[in-house]
C-alpha cells in the first residue's frame, strides 16, 4: 500500500478558478521532488496533503486512511510541513520552546518533548542555540529551526517547501544529509523546490506540476531528460544536464561528478 496517495484532487481558492485540476498520485518512500513554475500549485498541493486546506473534490489517503476521516491531531503525527517562509511558522521567543511546541501539542511528556526537540536541533546543527530568540537569528538559521520543529514530532512524511532558499553551502549540505537520514529511517520526504541542482542531486523521483496538473512523473533522470516538456513547463534543467544535452550526449547527467566520470571514461 502506498504510504500516501491522492485521487482526482481538485482545489480552488476562488469559485471558477481551479488551481489543482485533478491530481492523482501515489507515493512510495522514495525521496521525491515537486517542481514547476511559480503558481503551478505546488504549495497548495502540500497544504492539501497536510490538511491545512480541504479538497474541493477528490481524496487524500495517508496509509490508506482518508484524511476526511482523520483529525488534525492524527494528521500532525503523520505529516509534517516545513513552510517556505519561517515567519509563517515561528511564534515562540525561545528556540527550545519553538521546537518543543509540536511534541507537546502531540501530548508528549515534557521531558520526552524536550529530548525530541534537542535531538532535532542536533540534526540541524542548532543545539547550541536553545535559549536564543528565533527572531534574533538570520533567515538561514530560522529555516533550520523550522525544520527541527517538524523533525521533533517524528512524522512519517516530511514535506519541505523550498528548503534551500537563503541557505549557504554548509546548510544545503546539512539539509541533504537530513533528507538522506530520513530516507534511511524509512520516512517519505517530499520537497517543493526551484533549486534544480538540489533536486537532481538528492531526489530519486521528480514530479513536474504545470498549471494545476501533473505534467511529468518519473525518476529524476527520466524527468530531466524530457527537454521539450520541461521547456513547456518553464522549467530549466540543471546546467550540467543542459551541457550534456547541448553536446548531444545520450546520457542524462544530474551532477558534476557524473559528468566528470563520463569525461574520464571517454578520454
Ligand atoms: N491564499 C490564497 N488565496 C488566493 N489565491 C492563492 C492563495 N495562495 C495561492 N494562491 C494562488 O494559487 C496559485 C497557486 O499558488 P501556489 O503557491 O500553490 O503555487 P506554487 O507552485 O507553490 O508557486 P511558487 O513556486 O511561486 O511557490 C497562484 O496563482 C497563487 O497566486
Amino acid at each position: 500500500m502506498a504510504i500516501l496517495s491522492v485521487e482526482n484532487l481538485h482545489f480552488s481558492y476562488t469559485t471558477g478558478q481551479d488551481i489543482l485540476k485533478g491530481i492523482t498520485l501515489q507515493f512510495d518512500r522514495r525521496p521525491t521532488a515537486i517542481i514547476g513554475q511559480n503558481g503551478a500549485g505546488k504549495t497548495t498541493f502540500a497544504k492539501l496533503l497536510k490538511g491545512l486546506l480541504k479538497p474541493l473534490h477528490g481524496d487524500v489517503y495517508v496509509k490508506g486512511v482518508n484524511t476526511k476521516e482523520t483529525t488534525a491531531a492524527q494528521l500532525a503525527r503523520q505529516i509534517g510541513l516545513v513552510f517556505q517562509n519561517p515567519h509563517d511558522q515561528i511564534f515562540k521567543s525561545k528556540v527550545i520552546d519553538e521546537v518543543m511546541f509540536g511534541p507537546l501539542n502531540l501530548k508528549q511528556e515534557k521531558e520526552t518533548a524536550r529530548a525530541n526537540a534537542i535531538e532535532a536541533l542536533h540534526m540541524v546543527g542548532m543545539e547550541n542555540k536553545l535559549d536564543k530568540n528565533p527572531y534574533d537569528l538570520g533567515l538561514s538559521e530560522q529555516k533550520l529551526i523550522c525544520i527541527a520543529s517538524v523533525l521533533a514530532m517524528q512524522p512519517e512524511i516530511v514535506i519541505f517547501d523550498e528548503p534551500t532558499i537563503a541557505q549557504d553551502y554548509p546548510a544545503r549540505e546539512r539539509i541533504k544529509e537530513i533528507i538522506q537520514h530520513l530516507r534511511q529511517k524509512g520516512k517519505l520526504v517530499l520537497t517543493i523546490t526551484h533549486d534544480m541542482d538540489f533536486a537532481a542531486a538528492v531526489f530519486e523521483r521528480t514530479i513536474v506540476f504545470a498549471q494545476g496538473r501533473v505534467l511529468l512523473d518519473g525518476t529524476t533522470r527520466e524527468v530531466f531528460a524530457e527537454r521539450e516538456l520541461l521547456k513547456h513547463a518553464h522549467v530549466e534543467p540543471p546546467h550540467v544536464t543542459q551541457l550534456g544535452q547541448k553536446l548531444g550526449c545520450r546520457e542524462t547527467f544530474l551532477t558534476a561528478e557524473e559528468w566528470i566520470r563520463y569525461k574520464r571514461r571517454k578520454s
